[in-house]
């Protein structure tokens, strides 16, 4: 019986269009609430929330069997971290502050078992081999890793082409406010020149053959992200929609 085929990773290949949502509560019972929505994938944040594996963990199994894929954001991009969330079952991992085909090229070989990488192996103890009830887990798992490394710096854009030609790349995804930090306008993802550097991004990513991702939480810059290409597109965070869920609900009565 081999690994669990990955069905964000063959979405992606097709050129699916894929809503998606972050999940920042670092709980598993949030996420599992989320993961009825209807998103075709959720972001669980391990840079962002206050995750560990053991939380990044229970919420994957959280999601066992919703429609939403869960994509684990890992903090950074090491050998460490990203051999911890697979075994705990992560087949779709998004990586912070790519900036080179060197980087990216580590992350493919991290992701993979030997000789294509250097993956631990520990599939016997392992969720994402079923606890070692899944027998070909370790020589048919390679084939199902999907790796989306974002995009945020001028260094980053510089290099995109190279990055992108990077053989086990599947995506390249778009951080709106590092990009825009690292660009010099802080705060300002919306600013002329972060929006041309970020539409031609897509682009680029686009010609490449890869997959793209972007994030906005306006209705309007993701529609706009959305007819620039983006392809996997974050259209929500759940923290956000949930505070300012309780912030109106509060100022409706106080205000009446
Ligand atoms: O740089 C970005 O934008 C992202 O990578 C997304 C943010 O980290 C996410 O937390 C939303 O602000």
């Amino acid at each position: 019986m081999p690994a669990p085929e990955n069905p964000f990773k063959k979405a992606l290949a097709a050129g699916d269009m894929l809503y998606g949502c972050w999940a920042g509560f670092a709980d598993a019972y949030a996420t599992e609430i989320l993961g009825t929505a209807g998103f075709d994938w959720l972001v669980l944040d391990g840079e962002h929330a206050p995750n560990d594996v053991r939380s990044l963990s229970v919420q994957i199994q959280a999601l066992q069997g919703s429609a939403s894929h869960p994509v684990v954001r890992v903090p950074i991009g090491e050998d460490w971290i990203i051999k911890q969330v697979l075994d705990a079952g992560a087949q779709s991992l998004l990586v912070p502050m790519v900036d080179t085909a060197e980087q990216a090229e580590a992350l493919v070989r991290a992701m993979r078992y030997p000789p294509e990488g250097v993956r631990g192996s520990g599939a016997a103890l392992a969720r994402a081999s079923g606890f070692g009830a899944i027998p070909d887990y370790i020589t048919t798992a390679n084939d199902q890793m999907c790796l989306i490394v974002q995009i945020e710096s001028r260094a980053a854009l510089e290099n995109l082409d190279a990055i992108c030609a990077v053989d086990g790349v599947d995506a390249a995804f778009i951080g709106p406010s590092d990009l825009a930090n690292d660009m010099g306008y802080r705060g300002d993802a919306t600013a002329p020149e972060v929006m041309e550097a970020m539409k031609d991004a897509l682009a680029r990513i686009k010609t490449a053959g890869k997959a793209s991702g972007i994030l906005a939480i306006d209705h309007d810059i993701a529609m706009m992200y959305r007819d620039w290409g983006g392809q996997m597109l974050a259209v929500g965070i759940d923290v956000v929609l949930f505070a300012q869920a309780a912030r109106d609900l509060a100022a409706k009565w106080h205000d009446g």
